[in-house]
């Protein structure tokens, strides 16, 4: 099945502006400036669709994202942005815990860290809580170009260890600058449909440029 179209749906704040049907989702969640913006756009080979910016914490809302009426990304809001305030903080904490507990049609929930840091206490807790929500606990390592090969592998093992990954939990490293992991990210993304008994199976050359 070919990708043809992904189309921005909506910025919720609220539940009751989340999409109505049953289509599932997968959802992106990491620290503000983490590249959420930049995967979407890579996997989907869009450049502009999700709106990526040097300024962190610019995402504050779910961002819906629709790919050919089949399932949806869900961006969202980056967490860990030190210059806001508490009350800032608390509400997109809500945010964040309202998709991630009521909603039925997610599917999975990918962690992103950044390849060159020891993952922050709030992304142990943001894996922590994926892991008792019964999720996989699938991380992707983003921004992957910064770093050599010898380097990759050994953040790999840092990032495993910090968030205590079980040995059977998926790691992979991304970049959207190279565009290095879009096909095993794809990959992954089928087998949950596979798993979860949907009909959807993306081909891996498609959604090349
Ligand atoms: N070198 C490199 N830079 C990247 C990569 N991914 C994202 N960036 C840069 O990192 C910054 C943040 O990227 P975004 O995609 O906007 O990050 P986000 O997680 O959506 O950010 P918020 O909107 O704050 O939640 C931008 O300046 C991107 O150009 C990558 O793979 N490699």
């Amino acid at each position: 099945m070919k990708i043809k179209n992904s189309s921005f749906v909506i910025s919720a704040v609220s539940k009751k502006q989340y999409p109505e049907d049953a289509l599932p989702e997968l959802a992106f969640a990491g620290r503000s400036n983490v590249g959420k913006s930049s995967l979407i756009n890579m996997l989907l080979n869009r450049r502009g669709l999700a709106k990526t910016s040097s300024t962190p914490g610019k995402t504050q809302l779910v961002n819906f994202y629709d790919i050919d009426g089949l399932f949806r990304f869900v961006d969202l809001p980056g967490y860990g942005f030190a210059k806001v305030s508490k009350t800032q903080k608390a509400s997109w904490g809500k945010i964040i815990e309202t998709y991630l507990q009521s909603r039925e049609n997610l599917l999975e929930v990918f962690q992103l860290v950044d390849i060159r840091h020891k993952p922050s206490g709030e992304d142990k807790q943001m894996y922590d809580w994926i892991r008792n929500s019964g999720f996989s606990g699938i991380v992707i390592a983003t921004k992957a170009d910064k770093l050599g090969k010898q380097q990759i592998a050994k953040q790999m093992k840092v990032i495993r260890n910090e968030l205590q990954m079980t040995p059977e939990a998926v790691i992979i490293p991304v970049s959207a600058s190279d565009r290095s992991g879009k096909y095993q990210v794809w990959d992954l993304i089928n087998q949950i449909f596979e798993v979860n008994a949907f009909d959807i199976h993306l081909e891996r050359q498609n959604t090349s440029e």
